[in-house]
């Protein structure tokens, strides 16, 4: 699914107007029609509603909403931020329909406010994607009043005062819903983490725009929907052999750091990988052999770090359909001798996680030696030591694309809504995942579940889009059982489900 900038977003608006056609003021009930479904699939008709509604079209939404829910028959108050003279059209026929159903308040200054309690539930309509300048004055007074009252709040659309695609000042003033209902396609400013406050938890409801208009809008921004992700999942052929799926190679673990290892394999495993071979330091050979049977195993000549040589024969590095590397290995000048080794015989794409990033960091030569379309997993303090630090996510969102063009690689950055950066420029944020899987492993999971995609022979973009689904998928599945908190990363691994 397609993110548009707010321009684009304005002339999508202009576009369902002209050749659905549909007045802008159908449109407008449409959306709030399509808000109060929502609203009512959740809140019940004791929930006292305040909404607050500026004067633009935001504002527009917020009157039409409450009109809504007044007739079917919630207890609403409406309060209009009165901070200018003028206000929308689309507005002042909102205004004149509400006021033949109740008499919206007012608020001019700060003794206009009402005191919110914490049942009650605000719906903020002030400001949307309209702002073209940070809220101040008698704006920003209600803001904060709503934002320091017990109340529940749900953003119409966009938090007022957060800006949909650029980086709004840290000292600007925006609401701080609980949750946010946004029309029809996501906007970037919703999947950037510094902006989490600004947008609880976010949801997504159909008006129906123009979909030749949203097919033709350039964007190099995606959100992977549950259905795109599913037509990229490859169904098995019924005369197939384990030789059909690749055989892969895992560099994996170091002394203290066997585990790692041992979540990658099995996920691996469970990703559909035809053969697994796992190499790691000699002291994790009976580890291996014990907790993942389904592997192959060559232990390295050293005992704790993974050097290369191994007594254990297999076939040579170039033979691997895919080979995954980093989780756990340490950053030892061994270590980093033998990922320049690999990276230098190696010519198929190779995924590439954790310690092996930090080594590619630190020998910055070895970028260069990355097989074209390579997938990186790094976190975001990872991604900085590639890289350099950043002034916001936007700055990060530029950085990320850059990169990952330059080098011809594709980067997973890691966290909620982590973003997968393409060759081509593109970027995809993944619609899965939870804060549950913000926990040891986890990382190391996704290292083994892409390197059974690329070796089954997934194009290394569509990998990592999937992949990158698949993972999230299984930790909301995980979450489910054992909720948030408790949920590890073998967790993860038994929930990974390849069908649905
Ligand atoms: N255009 C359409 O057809 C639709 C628009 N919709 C709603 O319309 C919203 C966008 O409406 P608008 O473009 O009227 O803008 P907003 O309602 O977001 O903003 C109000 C107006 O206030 C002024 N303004 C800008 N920054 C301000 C600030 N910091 N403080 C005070 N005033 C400021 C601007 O003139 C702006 O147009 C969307 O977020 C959505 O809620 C929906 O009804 C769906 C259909
Ligand atoms: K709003």
């Amino acid at each position: 699914m397609k993110i548009l900038n707010v321009e684009q977003i304005r002339q999508l608006d202009q576009a369902t107007i002209t050749y659905e056609p549909i007045a802008p003021i159908q449109l407008m009930e449409r959306a709030s029609q399509a808000f109060v479904d929502w609203f009512m699939s959740r809140y019940d008709a004791f929930t006292p509603v305040k909404v607050f509604c500026g004067l633009g079209n935001n504002g527009g939404d917020g009157l039409a909403i409450a009109r809504l829910l007044l007739q079917a028959n919630y207890i609403v108050e409406v309060f209009v931020v009165r901070y200018a003279p003028r206000e929308s059209d689309d507005f002042a026929h909102n205004h004149r329909r509400l006021k033949l159903l109740i008499n919206p308040h007012y608020v001019e200054n700060p003794g206009d406010m009402p005191t919110l309690r914490q049942r009650d539930v605000v719906i903020d309509a002030i400001l949307g994607s309209g702002i073209s300048r940070p809220a101040e004055g008698l704006v920003k007074m209600v803001i904060e009043r709503i934002n320091r009252a017990p109340a529940q709040v749900i953003s119409v659309d966009i938090a007022s005062g957060l800006q949909a695609n650029q980086p709004n000042q840290s000292d600007d003033v925006t609401i701080w819903p609980d949750h946010t209902v946004t029309f029809d396609l996501p906007k970037l400013a919703l999947l950037l983490p510094g902006n989490a406050r600004s947008v609880g938890e976010w949801h997504m409801v159909d008006i129906g725009l123009n979909q030749r208009f949203i097919d033709q809008a350039p964007t190099p921004y995606y959100y992977t929907t549950e259905a795109e992700a599913r037509l990229l999942l490859r169904r098995r052929e019924r005369f197939s052999n384990k030789g059909s799926f690749g055989h892969a190679l895992l560099l994996v673990g170091s002394y203290g750091k066997i585990g790692a290892g041992v979540l990658a394999a099995k996920a691996c495993l469970r990703s559909g990988v035809g053969l697994l071979t796992v190499q790691t330091p000699g002291c994790g050979y009976v580890v291996m052999q014990t907790a993942v049977p389904e592997a192959m195993c060559r232990p390295d000549v050293d005992d704790r770090l993974l050097t290369g040589p191994s007594d254990v024969d297999g076939p040579s590095l170039a033979d691997y359909a895919a080979i995954g590397v980093g989780p756990g290995i340490g950053k030892a000048p061994e270590t980093a001798r033998f990922l320049r080794e690999v990276l230098t015989n190696f010519s198929k794409p190779v995924v590439v996680d954790a310690d092996a990033l930090n080594l590619l960091s630190a020998n910055k030569d070895l970028i260069g030696l990355l097989p074209e379309n390579s997938i990186l997993t790094p976190h975001p303090k990872e991604f900085e030591r590639l890289t350099q630090r950043w002034q916001n996510d936007y700055d990060k969102l530029e950085l990320l694309r850059e990169f990952a063009q330059r080098q011809q690689v594709v980067v997973v950055l890691k966290g909620a809504h982590t973003a997968v950066a393409l060759p081509n420029g593109e970027v995809h944020f993944n619609s899965t995942g939870n804060p549950g899987m913000s926990t040891g492993g986890t990382g190391d999971v996704l290292t083994g579940l892409l390197t059974a995609l690329l070796a089954q022979g997934y194009d290394p973009v569509e990998a990592a889009v999937l992949g990158v689904f698949a993972h999230g998928m299984a930790g909301d599945k995980a979450a489910q059982v054992r909720g948030q908190i408790g949920l590890t990363a073998s967790d993860v691994v038994e929930s990974l489900h390849w069908a649905w």
